[in-house]
């Protein structure tokens, strides 16, 4: 039984295609597309994918890039959508927001994909979960699965635009990241950059001192490679974690097949 995972952020959907809805799954393929691009699936990547048996997806777009996507899978395989919404508890997670079903979906399956990937490689413990794409998101979750909280902060995109739109003299190409920083280019890169390594540093920090144990750190998204040269803290870049998340929720949802 293959499924088709979709995850639908900001700015690109990326998907992959499995040969079982469950983890350990054989990729059979993969791509990515940004938003303005999605229309051309059906005749493009998609066109050449044997039909898929599945479908389930996560998204944070607007609903009319959703609906878009959604008759494509049916035009293509007349495939049903399934797509996940946080919840207050799911895949051996439990959700602590105020309002579980408000947190983003990307979040809580990237959370679900962190834990099976934790605990796939050892006893339990605390994670800090970072997702660098469009906007960043630092989550914190302690070793029984409880997702205590996280941070919502701007991307590099996001961070760069706000500068330039709310000041004159902030027109300028993308620099390096520096310590000392000594043009205006490497000034806005490296503080956006180490803006959300700090944002990652505290978040640490937090759990560290509200769990008593040493969390450990896991990043993706599209722009998780940016953030690696740069950490100070021992992290691991896991790019799949979306859609190992799916496939984790995939084998709650559709069970082995
Ligand atoms: N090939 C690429 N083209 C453009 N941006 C890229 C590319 N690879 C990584 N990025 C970076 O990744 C970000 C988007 O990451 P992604 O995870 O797709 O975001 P989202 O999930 O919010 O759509 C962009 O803002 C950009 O900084
Ligand atoms: C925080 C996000 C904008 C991240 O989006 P992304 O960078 O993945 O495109 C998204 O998860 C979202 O819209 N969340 C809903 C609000 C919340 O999680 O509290
Ligand atoms: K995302």
């Amino acid at each position: 039984m293959s499924l088709l995972a979709i995850d639908i952020g900001n700015t690109r959907l990326k998907w992959a295609l499995y040969d079982a809805p469950h983890p350990g799954a054989a990729i059979l393929a993969h791509g990515a597309e940004f938003l303005e691009q999605i229309d051309a699936l059906s005749e493009g990547a998609w066109a050449r994918l044997p039909a898929p048996d599945r479908m389930l997806g996560c998204s944070v777009a607007a609903d009319a890039v959703r609906r878009r996507v959604e008759a494509q899978l049916e035009e293509l395989w007349d495939l049903p959508a399934q797509w996940v919404h946080a919840s207050a508890a799911e895949a051996g997670l439990t959700n602590g927001y105020d309002h579980p079903a408000r947190l983003g979906a990307d979040r809580w399956v990237a959370m679900v994909g962190a834990r099976q990937h934790a605990l796939a490689h050892g006893p339990a413990r605390p994670m800090v979960v970072v997702m660098v794409g469009t906007a960043v998101t630092v989550e914190a979750v302690d070793e029984e699965g409880r997702f205590l909280g996280g941070f919502i902060l701007p991307g590099h995109g996001i961070m760069l635009r706000a500068l330039e739109s709310g000041t004159a003299g902030l027109h300028v190409p993308t620099g390096e990241v520096r310590a000392f920083p000594t043009n205006t280019s490497d000034a806005l890169t490296s503080g956006g950059t180490y803006a959300i390594a700090g944002a990652i540093e505290r978040m640490v920090q937090h759990v560290r001192a509200h769990c008593g144990a040493e969390p450990a750190c896991i990043m993706t998204g599209g722009a998780g490679w940016k953030m690696a040269p740069h950490m100070s803290i021992a992290f691991e870049l896991v790019d799949s974690l979306i859609f190992d998340g799916l496939l984790e929720i995939g084998r709650h949802r559709f069970g082995p097949s």
